[in-house]
C-alpha cells in the first residue's frame, strides 16, 4: 500500500489538496496518506516551517504531495528569520529533487480563457524543465549596513544533470534559456549544454535563447517551444508567465524528480492569500499534480491518464472556476471531475 506524505500547507493549499485527494481516492483506493503541517502551518504549530520528523516521514514515504506554503502572516524581512517558504527549499534539497517538470498544454476547451489569441496557443505542447536545487534561491545571501546580496552559483555537475533531463524529455528540440550575455553561470550553462548535446543527444536540436527574448517569444510564438531547460529562477518566472497560455496559473501541475527516494508533486501556484477561505480556488493544477504523482511517483500510467482525461472532459462540458471566467467553486470543479471518472 503506497504511503503518500500529504503536506497541504497554507492559504488555498489545504483547499486544493482536499480536491486532489478526493480525485486520487476515486482512482487509487489503496493509497494511504500521512498528513503533516509545513510552511506557515508548521511555524504556527512547531515554530519551524518543517520539523525533522516531517522531513523523515517524507523521506520514508512513496511520494510527497504538497499544496502551497507562505502568506502575509509569515512574511518577514528579518535577517535569518524562519520563513514559511523554507519548507519548500528544505524538501526540494533534502529529497534531491533537482528536476522540476512543468508541462504546459492549453486545452481546446480553454482557448477562450487565455488572454492570448487562439491561433497562437493552438497545439502548444511545452515542457519547462526547471533546475530546482541550485542557483540564486540556494546561494549565500545577506543584508548588512544598507547592502544586500544574493549569490548565483552553478557547478558543471548540476548543469549536466538538468540538461540531460531536458534532452531525455524532448522528441525534437530543446531550448536552453540563460543570460549568457551577462552572467558567468549562464556562460558555463551554455558551454555544458552544448557539450552534452554534442556528446549524448546529437539527434535532438539544441538552441540557446536569452531569457528576456525567451519571455517575449513565450507570448508571441509559444508553439515554437517543445522543451525549455533553464535555471531555478528563470524557470520559476517563465512558468508563471506560460501558465496564461492555459488560461490560469491555477491550471499547472509539477513533478519534482531526480532524487534516490520519493518524488514530490505540487501545483505551480502559491498559497493565493487573496482568495483563501472563499472556496473558489481552481483545484485543477493540484488535481493534475495528483495525476503526475500517479505517473512519475507510483508508475501508474493508466490511473494518471484517467485523471487527466476526466479533467479534460469536465472542462469540455463547460465547468469553469472564477480564474477561468466562470463561477464554479472548488467543490463544484472537483465534483465535475469526479463525475467523469
Ligand atoms: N509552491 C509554493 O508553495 C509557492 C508558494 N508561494 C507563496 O505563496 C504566497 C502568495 O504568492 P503570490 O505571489 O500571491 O502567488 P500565488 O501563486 O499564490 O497567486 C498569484 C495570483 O494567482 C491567483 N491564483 C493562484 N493559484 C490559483 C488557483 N489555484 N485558483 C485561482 N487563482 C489562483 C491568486 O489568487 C493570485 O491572484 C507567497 O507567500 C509566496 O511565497 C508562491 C509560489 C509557489
Ligand atoms: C518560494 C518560491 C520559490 C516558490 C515558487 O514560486 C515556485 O517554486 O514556483
Ligand atoms: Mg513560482
Amino acid at each position: 500500500m503506497p504511503n503518500i506524505a500529504l503536506l497541504p500547507g497554507d492559504g488555498i493549499g489545504p483547499e486544493v489538496a482536499t480536491a486532489a485527494i478526493e480525485v486520487l481516492n476515486a482512482v487509487a483506493t489503496d493509497l494511504t496518506y500521512d498528513e503533516h503541517k509545513v510552511g506557515g502551518a508548521g511555524i504556527d504549530e512547531y515554530g519551524v516551517a518543517m520539523t525533522d520528523d516531517t522531513m523523515a516521514a517524507c523521506k520514508a514515504s512513496d511520494a510527497v504531495l504538497l499544496g502551497a506554503v507562505g502568506g502575509p502572516k509569515w512574511d518577514t524581512n528579518e535577517t535569518g528569520a524562519v520563513r514559511a517558504e523554507d519548507a519548500l527549499f528544505g524538501l526540494r534539497a533534502g529529497l534531491g529533487l533537482y528536476a522540476n517538470l512543468r508541462p504546459i498544454r492549453p486545452l481546446p476547451a480553454l482557448y477562450d480563457a487565455s488572454p492570448l489569441k487562439r491561433e497562437l496557443i493552438e497545439n502548444v505542447d511545452m515542457l519547462i524543465v526547471r533546475e530546482l536545487t541550485g542557483g540564486l534561491y540556494y546561494g549565500e545571501r545577506g543584508t548588512k549596513d544598507g547592502r544586500a546580496y544574493d549569490t548565483l552559483v552553478y557547478t558543471v555537475e548540476e548543469i549536466e544533470r538538468i540538461v540531460r533531463a531536458g534532452f531525455r524529455a524532448a522528441k525534437s528540440r530543446v531550448t536552453s534559456v540563460d543570460k549568457a550575455n551577462v552572467l558567468d553561470t549562464s556562460r558555463l550553462w551554455r558551454d555544458v549544454a552544448t557539450r552534452i548535446h554534442a556528446e549524448e543527444f546529437p539527434t535532438i536540436e539544441l538552441e540557446h535563447e536569452l531569457v528576456d527574448a525567451a519571455a517575449m517569444k513565450l507570448i508571441s510564438a509559444p508553439r515554437h517551444f517543445e522543451v525549455i531547460v533553464t535555471e531555478n529562477m528563470f524557470g520559476d518566472i517563465l512558468s508563471d508567465e506560460a501558465s496564461m497560455l492555459t488560461g490560469s496559473l491555477g491550471m499547472l501541475p509539477t513533478a519534482s524528480l531526480g532524487g534516490d527516494g520519493p518524488s514530490m508533486f505540487e501545483p505551480v501556484h502559491g498559497s493565493a492569500p487573496d482568495i483563501t477561505g472563499q472556496g473558489i480556488a481552481n483545484p485543477i493544477g493540484m488535481i493534475l499534480s495528483g495525476a503526475l504523482l500517479l505517473r512519475h511517483g507510483l508508475g501508474r500510467e493508466a490511473e494518471a491518464a484517467a485523471v487527466e482525461s476526466a479533467v479534460d472532459k469536465a472542462l469540455d462540458k463547460g465547468i469553469r472556476s472564477r480564474d477561468l471566467g466562470g463561477t464554479a467553486t472548488t467543490a463544484e470543479v472537483t465534483k465535475a471531475v469526479l463525475e467523469e471518472l
